[in-house]
């Protein structure tokens, strides 16, 4: 997480969000999102279901291609480029490299029928790794970066418990040392325990990569421990922001309020 003491002005944002809207038919999905990201800070995106959370995050991630908006990405090579207009392969590259996307259900991004080991290798490979014993030793390591025992680097993903299988989704898109993570609820469909298990392996290692994320959650809990910054969003708009903190211990929104309070579903 962010260390907000060494904030100054001339910070450039690794994301700049501006006036994202995507619309299903007449229906808005999410309408005039903006916000930056800086290096190395946590952004929560809360709300009830259907107030456009996924929606939002899979335009910024480029998974879906907004009506209205840009979504600016500090590259490294070029400098600020607009991912939305970018190109296709580029863009590619980039989900390859710089971003990774963690999933709600490990099975949307872990290859199940491939070993552990082949799951996190494989990414090293798409970024040209190719030295087999390298890349079967970092994934060894990347394992037990995870708490995955290094003696199942052989088994299937689909062998793995809900919590485990997560965990290596998470090695397979930290393994290339991305800068940027997005994460949609990340800890939703698993135990209670199990859920913490994992809330405290992703805290440590945000902090230790230092890493910027976009998190989408339900659960306020997540953001509370994970989150720098928090957005709140109620059909399709943002309808309060600030340190997370700050939100979650005098909200001002009136919607926020029952959030907080759980009388609203998140
Ligand atoms: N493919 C789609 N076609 C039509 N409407 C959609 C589609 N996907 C989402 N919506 C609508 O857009 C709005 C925002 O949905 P979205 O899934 O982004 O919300 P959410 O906050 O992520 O909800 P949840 O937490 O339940 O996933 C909702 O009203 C939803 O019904």
């Amino acid at each position: 997480m962010r260390d907000t003491t060494d904030t100054t002005d001339t910070d450039t944002a690794l994301l700049s969000v501006r006036g994202i809207t995507k619309r299903y038919g007449a229906h808005i999905g999410c309408a005039d999102v903006s916000f930056d990201l800086f290096p190395g800070e946590v952004m929560g995106i809360v709300g009830e279901s259907g107030s456009g959370k996924t929606t939002l995050l899979n335009c910024v991630a480029g998974h879906m291609a907004p009506d209205a908006g840009e979504v600016i990405f500090d590259t490294r090579d070029g400098g600020p480029r607009d991912t939305v207009t970018m190109s296709e392969p580029e863009r590619r590259m980039l989900g390859r490299t710089d971003w990774a996307f963690v999933h709600q259900h490990a099975r949307d991004g872990l290859r199940m029928g491939v070993s552990a080991g082949g799951n996190v290798g494989e990414r090293l490979m798409a970024v040209g790794a190719r030295h087999y014993g390298d890349i079967r030793d970092r994934a060894t390591d990347w394992l037990t970066r995870v708490e995955i025992e290094s003696a199942r680097i052989d088994d299937r993903s689909s062998t793995f418990s809900g919590g485990m299988q997560q965990r290596l989704q998470i090695a397979r898109n930290l393994v290339t040392g991305p800068r940027l993570v997005f994460m949609d609820e990340p800890t939703g469909g698993l135990d209670v325990s199990v859920q913490a298990r994992l809330l405290d392996l992703l805290r440590g290692l945000v902090r230790d990569m230092g890493l910027s994320a976009v998190i989408v959650t339900h659960d306020l809990a997540v953001v509370r421990l994970l989150a720098d910054r928090l957005m709140v969003m109620k059909d399709g708009r943002v309808v309060e922001d600030g340190l997370t903190d700050q939100v979650l211990d005098d909200p001002q929104h009136r919607y926020t309020q029952l959030l907080v309070s759980s009388v609203l579903q998140a």
